[in-house]
């Protein structure tokens, strides 16, 4: 079975914590980021003991998921897989992206290393096409000041367009302003204008030319940029996601295959 919108949706996260808390979980938070860059230091400070793991429906991929309260609102966790690219050419990889395609977290924190920024910063860029309720946790602050790297957040933040905050994790140094941006990203008071990678002449006018068929399709409950992008990929996973998804409509995604591979 696939990762459905019932089985790894925002929805479900907040079924899943019942019984566990007296609260279920008002917003649910994706952990995104490269491998290593201290996705589980900042989960594990944030959520301290109150978490719990499983494995991803029909995946042997660890899911690690924990709750914490900020200002009287219960925020679930969800840790996901470090993944260098959201192209689904790994188990993980397809794990991340259909979360965040499909699950629709109400925020996704981006964990990056601030002594590598360039190579973290093409997952950023991914994930913004995917999603604009992110924020970039650029992690590590404290070696990267060891080796003279200054990050200038507020530049960052103005062409990323989504909030950026520091941190060093490890020594729990910066993580009250991540809460506070977590909050205001998730419940909409912060609206953020993310940076939008523009492809060639040729790919620009094939996304004009099945978007809208996509948005007919999806509404707005899915990114159809981000899915037009992948069709025209020929992503068979996510033909196949759509099809198991709207399996009245498939004559939809029939209809762009048409437009694209006809
Ligand atoms: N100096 C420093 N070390 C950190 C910081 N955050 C995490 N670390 C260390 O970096 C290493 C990796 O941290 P993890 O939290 O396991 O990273 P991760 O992203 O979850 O790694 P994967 O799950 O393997 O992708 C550990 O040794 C942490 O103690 C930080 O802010 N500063
Ligand atoms: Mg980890």
């Amino acid at each position: 079975m696939g990762l459905t919108h019932q089985s790894c949706g925002a929805g479900a996260n907040k079924e899943s914590l019942k019984g566990s808390t007296t609260k279920k979980a008002d917003y649910v938070i994706a952990l995104a980021g490269n491998p290593n860059t201290g996705k589980s230091t900042v989960f594990n400070a944030l959520t301290g003991l109150n978490q719990h793991t499983g494995n991803w429906p029909g995946k042997t991929v660890l899911r690690a998921e924990g709750k914490y309260i900020n200002q009287g609102y219960v925020y679930n966790l969800v840790d996901l897989p470090g993944t260098y690219s959201l192209l689904a050419n790994s188990v993980e990889e397809q794990v991340a992206r259909d979360y965040l395609c499909f699950g629709r977290p109400d925020a996704t924190v981006i964990v990056v290393d601030a002594t590598c920024l360039e190579r973290n910063l093409n997952l950023v860029l991914q994930v913004l096409e995917i999603t604009s309720k992110v924020v970039v946790c650029v992690n590590l602050i404290d070696e990267a000041r060891r080796k003279n790297i200054t990050v200038n957040t507020e530049a960052l933040e103005k062409i990323l367009g989504v909030p950026v905050v520091a941190t060093a994790a490890r020594d729990r140094i910066g993580l009250n302003e991540l809460i506070n941006a977590i909050s205001n990203v998730a419940n909409d008071r912060l609206v953020t204008n993310p940076y939008v990678v523009r492809y060639t002449e040729q790919i620009e006018a094939a996304i004009s030319k099945i978007e809208p068929i996509i948005k007919e399709l999806v509404g707005e409950k899915l990114n159809s940029r981000w899915l037009a992008l992948r069709l025209l990929d020929k992503d068979q996973t996510i033909i196949t996601k759509l099809e198991e998804l709207y399996p009245q409509r498939d004559s939809l995604v029939t209809k762009v295959g048409g437009e694209l591979w006809a």
